[in-house]
Formats: structure tokens, sequence, C-alpha cells
């Protein structure tokens, strides 16, 4: 059993690539199965060196490992060869119509309410017309001659499914300048490199209709694989993902501080009736079914993955985000914050609130207040220094002093010790921040 995932490298990767490979990803642990990373970068004009090292690295951040890399434009001396056998075989032949040709006939057909499919009309030139059409300089690009069958195959997502070749186009495999094009590089590769299941996004439902025609031309038995068609996701306003917008690339997450083990627990769960929990790749994988994800389109939900990756930043320990948080940043301080951000990248907010320098706001209402606060704050010494008991004390002291309680008494020091209406317990930051970071807000919020 062997599972691939293939994305071309025209652009970063997004969530719902990210979907994908880790569909693949899972269901390969799962079962134990192989797990190839395919670029496909057949389309010469649009791949990039630069996105097939994105991919790799945007893979290896999400945690995921594969067993082997290929990339399609290393293997065209395959897919000449199997051009050449479909060529033998009378399934490939060649065409000369302009792409203006082929527009106005398009056309014409939509006009006469036919389905706009192409008419074959080069499957009938005789070979003098070809002959002629070559001496005129003309150079042929190849089509597949589709049966005239219904394709059907039972899908692991989307159950019994079917694809009716008539109405589709005979598909260009082979471009005029001799390269090929993904539709035949695929099917070649996903039976010579021995793949056995194939989960994909929905976009390529029609697609494996027309790669299982050309499987079995060349000799394959479409029993051997298994499909899921995972539904596309789309953006929170319901619109497409592209490779070409940045927003909700892996590399875009990944630098809001987004954890990879939130992202990849969130796109396992995503579209199923379980609820997402902050969990391993193994723990994810033990109870994977591919089965299980819905047939309707997903929609990105950045309030979910946040309120995942909250919980995941709230167990991580010390040790695994030490690299990642401000210099300086101590134990005490992670411990005191990691459970009120909801991402890693927020910590720096919080270590120039503790660690560092903000100003607060004025607060014109309770000077007095404030400063009847900056006398009850105790003294910070050696023999006494400030600890985890520092705020009850000094709050307690001024509750007497000032009658107020609750909010009334708690607000206005939050406001003033950390600029914020929310965020840790000031009984933890106390100690961090120390008496003359503490004395100096309280003098600014009053002056
Ligand atoms: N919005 C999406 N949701 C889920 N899967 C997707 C989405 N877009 C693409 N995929 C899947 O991602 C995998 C990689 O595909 P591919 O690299 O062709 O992505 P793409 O975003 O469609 O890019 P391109 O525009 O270059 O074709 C495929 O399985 C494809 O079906």
């Amino acid at each position: 059993m062997k599972l691939r995932f293939a994305p071309s490298p025209t652009g970063l990767l997004h969530v719902g690539n990210a979907r994908q490979a880790v569909a693949n990803a899972l269901h390969a642990r799962r079962h134990g199965a192989g797990f190839l990373l395919r670029i496909d970068d057949t389309d010469v004009e649009r791949s990039r060196e630069e996105h097939v090292q994105g991919i790799q690295q945007d893979l290896s951040w999400l945690g995921l490992q594969w067993d082997e890399m290929v990339r399609q434009s290393e293997r065209q001396p395959r897919y000449a060869a199997a051009a050449e056998r479909l060529r033998h075989s009378g399934r490939l032949y060649p065409c000369f119509e302009s792409e203006e040709e082929l527009r106005a006939k398009r056309d014409l057909r939509l006009r006469q309410r036919k389905p706009p499919v192409y008419d074959r009309a080069m499957l009938r030139i005789t070979p003098e017309q070809r002959t002629q059409a070559e001496a005129n300089g003309k150079v042929p690009y190849w089509r597949f001659r589709l049966s005239d069958g219904m394709v059907t195959w039972d899908d692991l997502v989307l159950g019994r499914s079917q694809v009716k070749l008539p109405s589709i186009s005979d598909p260009v495999l082979i471009r005029a300048d001799g390269t090929v094009l993904y539709t035949l590089a695929s099917v070649v590769d996903d039976l010579e490199l021995g793949i056995t299941h194939v989960l994909r996004g929905e976009d390529h439902v029609t697609n494996t209709g027309v790669q299982l025609d050309i499987l079995e031309a060349l000799g394959g038995r479409p029993d051997r694989f298994t499909f899921a068609h995972l539904p596309l996701l789309l953006d929170e306003a319901g619109g497409k993902l592209s490779k070409r917008f940045d927003g909700l690339s892996l590399r875009a997450l990944r630098h809001d501080g987004i954890e990879p083990a939130a992202l990849v627990s969130y796109l396992a769960r995503l579209g199923t009736s379980e609820d997402p929990h902050p969990l391993s790749f193994a723990e994810l994988a033990s109870t994977y079914d591919v089965r299980r994800v819905s047939k309707s389109p997903a929609r990105f939900d950045m309030r979910q993955l946040l309120a995942l990756n909250r919980r995941t930043t709230h167990h991580m320990s010390f040790e695994q985000v030490r690299d990642r948080l401000p210099a300086g940043a101590t134990e005490v301080f992670w411990n005191a914050v990691r459970g009120n951000v909801d991402m890693l990248s927020e910590m720096r907010h919080w270590w120039d609130v503790v660690g560092g320098s903000i100003v607060p706001p004025v607060q014109e209402d309770e000077v007095g207040f404030l400063l009847q606060a900056l006398d009850a704050l105790p003294d910070d010494s050696a023999e006494r220094p400030w600890s985890e008991t520092t705020w009850t004390e000094w709050t307690t002291a001024l509750r007497d002093a000032s009658g107020r309680t609750g909010r009334a008494l708690f607000h206005p020091l939050r406001l003033a010790l950390t600029g914020e209406e929310k965020g840790p317990e000031l009984r933890d930051l106390l100690p961090i921040m120390g008496h003359e970071r503490v004395s100096g807000r309280l003098r600014m919020a009053a002056s």
C-alpha cells in the first residue's frame, strides 16, 4: 500500500493543500503504508525551485514525513515511453487546430446548444492532410481518444462515483513542444511508482475518470487503486483558496505563531463530526478514517484554529518553546503567560509588559486611587523579596484603605500595570515585573 501527495510548485502551500497532505500522511501512518512526495512540475512556466523548497519546509514544519520524493521533470523519458505506447495502440492522435480555431468551434457548439466538447475532427484527417499540415510548418500536439463509456469507482469520501467520458473533450497529453501534461504524467507515476491510494481534492474528480481510462489503455488495472476525493476547503467568506494569495498559506500561519500540531489536529478533524482536540500525529493517525470526512465543502474557521492553538500552546513546556521566546524570557514568565495567548507570537507583547517598557493609559478619574495603591505597595527587599503572595498582600491592604472591592479595586491596577483590560494573573506577573516597573507605571497612569 502506498500513497502520495502531489503538489505543483507554483506558489505557497495553503491550508487546503495541507488538508490533503495531512489526510495522506495520516492514512499512510494508520495503515503502515509508504508515503511519496511527488513534485508535479510539468508546467515549466509556472513551476519554481523556490516553491519546491517551500513545500518541503512547510510539510516538515507540519511534522509530516515522506519516504521518498520524486520530481516529474526528472521522469520525462518515462512519460515519452508511455506516450509512444499510446500512439502505437492508436489512442493518441495528432492535432493541428490552433487555440482560435478551437475557441470558434466551442462558441459555435454553445450557440447550437450543444455541449462544448471537442469534435474529434483531427481523428478524421487523412495521412495526406497530415503531411500537408506538417509541410506547412505545423507541429502537432497529441490528444488521447477517450472511451465511450462511463467510468465508475467507489470513492472513500464521495461514495459511488461516475464520470461520463463522452461529455469530456479528449485531453491533450503531449504539447507541440513534446512536453507532457500532468494528466498523463500522473497516471504513469501512479502506475510505475506503485501507488495504491489516491487521496486528493474534489477538483480532481473528472481527472480521475479520464486518468482511469488512460490507465487502462496503458495496461494498468483500475481496481488496484482506491480513491478518496476530499471537498475543497473554502476561506472564511466561502471563497476559493489560491496558491497565489498569501492569506492562508502555511508560511503566513507559521509566521503568525500557529503551532503545527494545532493545525494538523484541526485539519485532521475538519469536516468530520468529531471535535478537534490537540493531539499528536501518532494519536491522530491511530484513529484516522478518511471515510468520516463529509462530502460537503468545509470552511476554514480561524476562531476554531486559534482556540485549538491556545490549548496546544498552554500545554507546551518551557523547553519546547524556549528558542522562540523573546530574549531573556524565563520559565516563570512562560508559566505565568502561556494560558493567556492564542499564539506564541503574542509573547513578545507580554514580555514588553513584564520585562520591558510600555506606556499605560493615563486614568484621570483614578488618580487618587492609584496614588493610594502606590502608597500601599509592599517593599521589595532582600529580606522580603516579592513573591506570589505579594499581590494578595498589596490588594488586601489597598481594599482596606480604599474601601473598594471587585472590579473597582482590580481594574485600574490591571490597566496601569499592563495597559490591557485582560491578561495573565497579576499575582504571577507582579514578582517578574518588580517594584521599580510597577511603581513607575502607577505614577505614569496617575500623572
Ligand atoms: N482549496 C482546497 N481545498 C482542499 N484541497 C485543495 C484545495 N486546493 C487544492 N487542493 C488539493 O491540493 C493538492 C495539491 O494540488 P495543487 O498543487 O495542484 O494545488 P492548487 O492549489 O490547486 O494549485 P494550482 O493552482 O497550482 O493547481 C491536490 O490534492 C488538490 O486537490
